[in-house]
């Protein structure tokens, strides 16, 4: 258990915790829009692991470092939910709750059932598929070009986890559930888009295509002509609709299966993006990644044991989680009064979690703005000390697909390096991360891509 000097369940005479100085009006609201983690990592340097910033007329109390990440893990259920941010998003798909926005028992129900679908072993069989499928989506790369690498990265990841989760092509459907996403996500759950985007005919298009294509992927399954070996996400939201007492009713099995695109798409496309980009500004790296990788590829199809055994690659993409955290930050709504740090915290309060300010830490990763690949290695292993590494969350919604996604990235990376050689279009390149919502390069960032 935590020491009861960093939290308590008693509040009383405790102050509020610092609020940080903006300007008039609108706060703290430029800097949080444009660089929210590097304000954060600041004002923990400055004032500490707990403190309470303003943007324009909303007011957010923010917990930072190992101990509030502990705090999360440890005891965080009894005191925070998330239902509030997602009650939006979720009335936008038609339902009540989405697996992100439950808590409690119901929560665990939901996690239990899905876990199976969007676990590593939904992609580590299907390794042949992947490599056939990113062979198709680059087959127009013939001749060196100029490459926009996060649409590009979008559009391999959203077919992948159609094709793992849903035996389904999102293929004409990809820039739909893009657009759906992104909007939605900006105006209802991040709140940094205004609200009249939702009523533009290209959203709600863009939103009935996203739907469509779930309720596609299972009418399919329901005709049972699919011939994949292993049970996916949609054979088992059908297997559920033939129970008795069912899980998701009609409605929600097509949110459900909305889900992996959801979660999906735009953290693993950020996160391949910043790995290449790591990457060219690298160049010793990239020579290490480059010569295993083609190790990898020299027997034929990998399996995942071999890739697994990349220790420079792993190290890439661990130090690109590390510093580029598609998710920097987690929301949550104050459901019972706690002290943190010697600061009352009341029960309404509007939380912002700033789990990945550790990775800025230099007592926990000395130098924390080198990429340094080797980190992760024992007897280093500077991920592995409590609340310092959490780039997929904290507490009991730690991101279910972890294990997916981090197979995913480093068989993308991996079959991309093997075929391609990339550049930078300027070797004085550098990137500008925005927040839309997740921590993205922005289309902006562009390389000269030609086959090897
Ligand atoms: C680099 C890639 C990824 C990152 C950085 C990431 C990060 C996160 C984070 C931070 C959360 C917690 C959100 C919160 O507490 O509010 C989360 C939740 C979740 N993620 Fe991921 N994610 C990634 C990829 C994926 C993929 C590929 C899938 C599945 C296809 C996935 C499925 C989920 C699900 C289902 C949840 C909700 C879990 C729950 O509420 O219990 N994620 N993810």
């Amino acid at each position: 258990m935590l020491d009861p000097v960093v939290w308590s369940r008693e509040v009383d005479n405790a102050p509020l915790p610092p609020l940080v100085k903006g300007i008039p009006f609108l706060g703290s609201a430029l800097e949080l829009g444009s660089d929210s983690l590097g304000f954060f990592v600041k004002q923990y340097h400055e004032i500490g692991p707990i403190f309470r910033v303003r943007a324009a007329d909303r007011q957010y109390t923010v917990l930072a470092g190992t101990e509030a990440n502990q705090f999360v893990n440890q005891v965080g259920t009894e005191f925070l939910s998330s239902k509030e941010f997602w009650q939006e998003f979720s009335q936008e798909l038609g339902v009540k709750d989405l697996l992100v926005g439950l808590e409690g028992e119901a929560h665990q129900r939901q996690r239990r059932f899905l876990q199976p679908s969007y676990s590593r072993n939904a992609i580590i069989h299907a390794f042949p598929e992947i490599i056939q499928l990113m062979g198709n989506l680059t087959a127009d790369l013939r001749s060196p070009q100029r490459l926009q690498v996060l649409p590009f990265m979008q559009k391999l990841i959203c077919e992948q986890l159609g094709m793992l989760l849903a035996d389904c092509s999102p293929a004409e459907y990809h820039s739909d559930v893009v657009k759906f996403l992104q909007t939605a996500l900006n105006v209802t759950v991040v709140k940094q888009w205004p609200a009249f985007l939702l009523w533009q005919p290209s959203y709600k298009r863009a939103k009935q295509r996203t739907l469509e294509l779930a309720r596609l992927a299972i009418a399919k399954h329901r005709k049972g002509n699919l011939n994949h070996a292993k049970p996916n996400l949609i054979d088992d939201l059908i297997a559920d609709s033939k129970q008795q007492q069912r899980l998701f009713s009609e409605t929600e099995m097509v949110a459900a299966a909305v889900g992996p695109y959801l979660a999906g798409i735009d953290t693993v496309a950020n996160t391949c993006s910043f790995m290449l980009y790591a990457l060219l500004k690298s160049p010793n790296t990239l020579a290490r990644v480059q010569q295993e990788v083609d190790l990898l590829f020299r027997e034929g199809i990998p399996t995942a044991e071999q890739l697994r055994g990349l220790s420079a690659l792993h190290g890439t993409a661990m130090e690109t989680l590390r510093m580029y955290p598609a998710a920097p930050a987690i929301q949550r709504h104050v459901i019972a009064d706690f002290t943190f740090k010697g600061y009352r915290v009341e029960k309404g309060t509007h939380l912002i979690l700033a789990t990945t300010v550790p990775h800025f830490l230099p007592q926990l990763f000395p130098n924390p703005c080198d990429f340094d690949i080797d980190r992760f290695q024992p007897p280093r292993s500077e991920h592995k000390q409590s609340g310092a590494f959490a780039p997929f969350g904290a507490g009991a919604h730690l991101c279910l697909g972890q294990g997916l996604a981090e197979v995913q990235i480093m068989l993308i990376m991996a079959t991309l390096l093997h075929w391609f050689e990339f550049s930078l279009e300027s070797p004085n390149y550098t990137v500008k991360p925005i927040n839309n919502p997740t921590l993205s390069p922005g289309n902006k960032f562009s390389v000269c891509v030609q086959r090897r």
